[in-house]
């Protein structure tokens, strides 16, 4: 095993991601970030430079369990205290499973920013993967907005509410087209003009150059703010065989969704006609479609890569067509072979998703507590046993019975709190994440949940209220494991996990304006256990008085 050591400066860098320049956030004058490769067993060091003058920064290292290193999870406010400018912190982890991958910042929305880039752990030397491949492509999928970080933040917490709307444009590997289109002349209703990129630019895309009759992996994440994605590739089938990092029972689909904070790999056969070129496009699911595709090409070698596919790209599937989505989150099983969930849970938790208001302003709740973040990260307050740092009474383990998801609130108003779920160690958890109406009419909305430092095993998806007569169809015998699970409108999501990773660990949307809205909450479990916490990550807060004394 190696130690692989990255020296990295986080900036602010003026950038074209989608052919318009706007101030990016970026790593050594690149965006994305640096794509770090890594084997099995290998030690990641980041050193992390905090060049953004007047803000902190952290990088949290998506899908990668921090087993023994709960400090190096990088969630401010969590595992350690945000990086001050010109400060630099030393991120050093193992990345003990192969997979595919992402990073990204955790503090504030500067993931929507762009703080984020490419995770990919190859297997161990000696060992093989249960499928064969040629080559690899890596498609890093994203979102993006014109109107900056600071100004969606500050709309969000105002009265009235500001919502973001929907992005400007889709990135595929920070790459995207705003005031042109790669495919205008397919469209008859465009009014947008025909790209004309030499290849060079910031904004041109990608493209993807294979050869014929052979079998790539695409290695594909989501780090999306907001949008829900579904991508195809023009005449050809993908067949999906990893899911966040975990070995999924091999299947075929024309197209495929994808989430914010999910990752997958797909087998793609080039076995059409190489004479031609094919798109491969990128739409908006769940939410009305107020964004372009993004587009890239797939270019069979040696046609030339400026032939224009002769089909115009695949078009999405409609955006509120939740059974397609449900069809293919459905086809999801864990590879014959893989670890099984224990039959039993010690506890349960129910958390209803609600969006409610707070003093006025727009915020989502589970169980009717909005997550305010403390000013001292949990990890130090707790191992230390600090008083005063956080809410010490339970958050609720269930919501009021009567409640109607089918609906808007009838009382819209909640709480704010940070308490922490905490639980026992290596004692098993369901977690039911229940989703209801917003507070509009007829509204429910998709919500990716992203937990840090375990895998879950996904039970099932059902419709509308989960009821104790759920459990017996919970799916003990194939579930997948992911670290991000979708709960449908109005319907709800059961996972179960084995709480053996001591240290505290954020579980929440991974829709970042809704995280910032409060849509999350923190678990914990066997803190004591952790060990000597490096004190950089403790620079603030009460925890910076204890490590001054
Ligand atoms: O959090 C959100 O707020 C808006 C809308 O509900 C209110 O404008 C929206 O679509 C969200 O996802």
């Amino acid at each position: 095993a190696k130690v692989r050591h990255h020296k990295w400066a986080v900036e602010y860098l003026f950038w074209s991601p989608d052919c318009v320049e706007h101030v990016v956030m970026g790593i050594n004058g690149q965006f994305p970030g640096p794509t770090i490769r890594a084997t099995a067993g290998d030690t990641i060091v980041v050193e992390l430079t905090n060049k953004l003058n007047t803000e902190g920064v952290v990088i949290h290292w998506h899908g990668i369990r921090q087993l023994g290193t709960p400090w190096a999870d990088g969630t401010a406010s969590i595992s350690q205290c945000a990086i001050n400018p010109g400060d630099t912190f030393i991120y050093r982890f193992k990345v003990d499973r192969p997979g595919t991958y992402f990073y990204h910042g955790h503090y504030g929305m500067q993931r929507s920013a762009g703080l984020y880039g490419s995770l990919i752990v190859d297997l161990a030397e000696g060992k093989k993967e249960p499928f064969h491949y040629d080559g690899e492509l890596n498609l890093l999928l994203s979102d993006w907005w014109h109107q900056s970080v600071h100004e969606q933040e500050v709309g969000l917490s105002s009265n009235p509410f500001r919502w973001i709307n929907e992005s400007q444009s889709l990135l595929i590997n920070g790459r995207g087209q705003y005031n042109c289109s790669l495919a205008a002349k397919y469209s008859n209703s465009s009014s947008v003009p025909e790209c004309k990129l030499r290849g060079s630019e910031q904004c041109a895309p990608q493209i993807l150059h294979v050869e014929r009759n052979k079998t790539y992996r695409l290695r594909i994440a989501s780090t999306t703010a907001l949008a829900s994605l579904n991508l195809a590739i023009g005449g050809h089938k993908l067949v999906v065989v990893e899911a966040d990092g975990n070995y999924v029972q091999p299947f075929a689909v024309d197209d495929m969704d994808i989430y914010s904070g999910e990752s997958y790999s797909v087998l793609l056969r080039t076995d059409q006609d190489p004479t031609k070129n094919y798109w491969l496009s990128v739409g908006v699911r769940g939410r009305e479609p107020k964004t372009p595709q993004g587009l890239t090409i797939l270019n069979y070698k040696p046609t030339s890569a400026s032939h224009l596919p002769p089909i115009p790209p695949p078009v999405t599937p409609r955006w509120n067509d939740t059974d397609h989505s449900k069809a293919f989150t459905n086809k999801t099983r864990a590879l014959m072979g893989s670890p099984k969930p224990p039959t039993t849970s010690h506890r349960r938790i129910v958390l209803l998703n609600t969006q409610n208001k707070f003093d006025g302003f727009t915020k989502w709740a589970i169980n009717n507590v909005s997550l305010v973040l403390p000013s001292t990260p949990y990890l130090g307050s707790m191992k230390l046993g600090l008083k005063g740092t956080y809410n010490h009474a339970s958050p609720p383990e269930k919501y009021d019975e009567s409640y109607d998801v089918m609906n808007p609130p009838v009382n819209p108003n909640a709480n704010q709190g940070n308490g922490v779920y905490v639980f026992d160690l290596n004692s098993t958890v369901d977690v039911i994440l229940q989703n209801a109406n917003t507070l509009t009419t007829g509204v429910s909305e998709i919500h990716p949940w992203h937990l840090h430092g375990h895998d879950f095993w996904v039970l099932g998806y059902g419709d509308g209220k989960f009821k104790e007569a759920d459990v017996k169809k919970f799916n003990l015998k194939n579930p997948p494991l992911k670290n991000t699970a979708v709960i449908f409108p109005y319907g709800w999501t059961a996972l179960r996990f084995v709480a053996d990773n001591p240290g505290v660990w954020a579980f929440h949307c991974h829709i970042e304006p809704h995280l910032h809205m409060g849509m999350g909450v923190v678990f914990a479990e066997g803190v004591k256990k952790v060990g000597r916490i490096p004190s950089s990550a403790l620079a603030c807060g009460l925890t910076a008085r204890m490590v001054a004394n």
